[in-house]
């Protein structure tokens, strides 16, 4: 809760990194969720201290190909935020981190740890905290709660264990929600330069397939602006399960809400910008694809740039929250993190090229391909 003395400290981006304010010690964090490279965490400060309303502290960790986060935010103000409109982008401002807060949530990350609570991929590693001052204070996209359950018009569809659902409820009474927040990437919306004329799978998938990971919506149907193609790519990105807080209208299962959902995202895709603005600057910023590149060396720094830049533009995250009341998805780009093609990353991007071309995977011609079905190419 604000008081009358308390500073709200709002996610504007901070042009004069001189002058970055810093995160009062006696902030308590809580821990959200974390990905390969960054935790996330919720803030709440005590009365009369800055507040941070609807917002998320985004703290790095400690990997020797990570960027310190004040030129990981100047690359983000400066490079990738001019190429997007503001409203499509994740309000994000830098805020200055006390050291013994890094070392105190380090603590408590391995607290986490022990009592299991960290994702096991994620066990061992930590926030850096020598060499590194600052952290991300980003908008908040998790789906809203409700203020109270209205229980006339909405019902809570209980998840397979109704005896830990009730538990969490009793314990989370204000997460009950009629939002969800829907995070995906996007990948290469745009077939890579470097596929061979016969290509029948687009990069994407040709990958996936070669890695044999989890089939997954084709981004060449996604930026097709195809309804049915676009229908057919937002079915693997609209959750399995029912979200445990998320409330039903009464009378709805989840089978129904997951087909008002899709076609709520079907919308934004189709009618919605992001898709073409990705795909313009898929195209824009690597217009030679990565194999020609990297044969360029260093004479064509310029060219090498904006490769870069293109290849963190094809790892964003988008996250959606969408209201099943209102119908409306709120859309931001987040994870636009530099990619700086160091640690063997050149090698490995032109590298995968030559064997998805070699192997047969772009033309779909590897053992197997008929029955696997994957063409990506209308
Ligand atoms: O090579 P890709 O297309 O599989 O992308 C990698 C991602 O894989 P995925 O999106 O799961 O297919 C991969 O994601 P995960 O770690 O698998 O979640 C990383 O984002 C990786 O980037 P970096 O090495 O951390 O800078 C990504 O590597 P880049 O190619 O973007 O550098
Ligand atoms: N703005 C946000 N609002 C709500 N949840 C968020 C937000 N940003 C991140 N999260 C949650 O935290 C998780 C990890 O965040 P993030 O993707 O920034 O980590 P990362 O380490 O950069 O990920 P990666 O594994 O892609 O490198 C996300 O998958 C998401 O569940």
């Amino acid at each position: 809760m604000t008081t009358s003395t308390s500073v709200i400290v709002a996610a504007t981006a901070h042009d004069d990194l001189n002058h970055v304010p810093t995160l009062p010690p006696s902030t308590t964090l809580s821990y959200l969720a974390e990905g390969a490279a960054n935790v996330i965490y919720r803030l709440s400060s005590p009365p009369g201290a800055p507040q941070y309303p609807n917002q998320l502290l985004r703290l790095r960790k400690a990997l020797p190909s990570a960027q310190p986060n004040k030129l990981a935010y100047a690359h983000l103000l400066h490079t990738f935020h001019p190429l997007f409109p503001a409203h499509l982008l994740l309000p994000t401002s830098l805020i200055r981190i006390p050291p013994s807060l890094l070392a105190r949530e380090n603590v408590a990350l391995r607290e986490l740890e022990a009592a299991g609570k960290r994702p096991a991929k994620r066990v061992g590693l930590y926030l850096e905290e020598v060499d590194e001052q600052f952290g991300f204070l980003i908008m908040d996209m998790s789906p809203h709660p409700l203020p109270l359950l209205d229980t006339t018009t909405a019902t809570i569809t209980p998840p397979p264990s109704p005896g830990l659902f009730a538990r969490a409820l009793a314990f989370l009474p204000n997460l009950r929600t009629r939002q969800l927040l829907i995070e995906f990437k996007p990948k290469w919306v745009v077939q890579s330069r470097s596929a061979p004329d016969g290509w029948r799978r687009c990069r994407t998938c040709a990958l996936r397939l070669s890695k044999a990971q989890k089939h997954s919506f084709c981004p060449l149907d996604l930026a097709s602006g195809d309804e049915e193609r676009v229908r057919r790519a937002v079915g693997f990105i609209v959750p399995q399960k029912q979200p445990a807080n998320l409330v039903l209208a009464r009378g709805m299962g989840w089978g129904e809400a997951q087909g008002v959902i899709r076609e709520r995202l079907v919308r934004f895709v189709v009618e919605g910008e992001m898709m073409g603005e990705l795909v313009r600057l898929h195209g824009e910023l690597d217009p030679y694809g990565p194999v020609a590149v990297h044969a360029m060396g260093e004479r064509e720094s310029g060219v090498r740039e904006r490769f870069v830049s293109a290849m963190t533009v094809r790892d964003l995250t988008v996250f959606l929250r969408v209201d099943l009341d209102s119908g409306e998805v709120e859309a931001r780009i987040g994870d636009l993190d530099l990619k700086t093609g160091e640690a063997g990353k050149w090698a490995y991007w032109a590298g995968v090229e030559g064997k998805l071309a070699e192997e047969g995977y772009y033309e779909g011609v590897e053992e197997g391909a008929e029955e696997k079905g994957v063409w990506c190419r209308p």
